[in-house]
């Protein structure tokens, strides 16, 4: 991830068909440095009443292919804020976000579900697995209304097989280890092959082994798939991990950190 974007990677964005993985590179990523999401000068204001809070106060950021970007702060500094907007799931008040070159705030709503689906992957402290599916069903789900469910369930087995559970493919979620659950998550965010990875707490309720298997799997699938993960974490060694840590300070990014290779963290 790269927080500091200099003027050489300006370029006028072209219009890529979609945004999701199967466009790279685009034309667009290739002119834009190869950027899954890019942020620029973003800004985030929440009104409440006549208070006016702003969470994020102008940043800058930007995400390429098979980065590791850990963000840290502390409470209310604008970190589900900014996970927020990197998903998708809101638009900026100021500036502006764009995946793979297109500014999102000129989607309309349906459409910025539509890329979401289709670009960003999403995994969670809590696991948020369906107790009453397996665990082939629970991958299986973001695509339940798909027009080719054979496909869809042979991916969502590789996807399983691809972190260790081709053994659980019938288990229901209470049958298996925290950890296992967490990797059952893991399969379902990348049944739609996501060029970007959203992970929230992803380690939060898994103890420090467990942990560590999961942090592994995300190194390979950034090895071996080009996912790029972006974790918010209060876990130092996860931190640690990461590429680039990124210290969120009352909405604006204090500290970039160093990369794990030069020895410090801004964690
Ligand atoms: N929907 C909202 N309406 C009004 N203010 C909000 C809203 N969401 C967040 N805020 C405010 O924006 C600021 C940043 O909040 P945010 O949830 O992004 O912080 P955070 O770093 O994720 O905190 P935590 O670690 O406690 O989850 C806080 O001051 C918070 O009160």
């Amino acid at each position: 991830m790269r927080w500091d974007i200099s003027d050489s990677e300006e370029a006028e964005p072209t219009e890529p068909a979609e945004a999701g993985r199967e466009d790279l590179p685009s034309d667009a990523a290739s002119l834009a440095g190869d950027l899954i999401l890019r942020g620029e000068d973003v800004t985030k204001e929440y009104q409440t009443g006549t208070q006016t809070v702003r969470a994020l106060k102008g940043i800058d950021f930007g995400i390429a292919p098979s980065d590791f970007v850990a963000i840290v702060g502390p409470s209310g500094s604008g970190k589900s804020t900014l996970l927020n907007l990197l998903g998708l799931l809101d638009v900026p008040t100021d500036g502006a976000v764009s995946l793979r070159g297109q500014d999102v705030s000129t989607f309309s709503d349906a459409d910025r579900t539509r890329k979401r689906k289709r670009a960003i992957g999403f995994v969670f402290q809590s696991f948020y697995l369906i107790p009453t599916l397996t665990a082939l069903e629970n991958v299986e789900m973001p695509r339940m209304l798909d027009k080719t469910p054979v496909k869809t369930r042979e991916r969502a087995k590789t996807l399983l097989q691809r972190v260790g559970l081709g053994d659980r493919l019938d288990h229901y979620p209470d049958e298996l280890s925290g950890g296992q659950k967490q990797r059952v998550a893991i399969a379902r965010s990348l049944i739609n092959d996501p060029a970007l990875l959203l992970a929230d707490e992803p380690t939060g309720n898994l103890d420090r082994d467990t942990g560590d298997e999961i942090l592994a799997l995300f190194d390979e699938l950034r090895a071996e798939e080009d996912v790029a993960i972006v974790t918010v974490t209060h876990d130092a060694y996860v931190a640690e991990e990461a590429d680039r840590v990124v210290n969120l300070v009352d909405g604006v990014i204090e500290d970039t950190g160093e990369t794990a290779a030069d020895g410090g963290h801004g964690a």
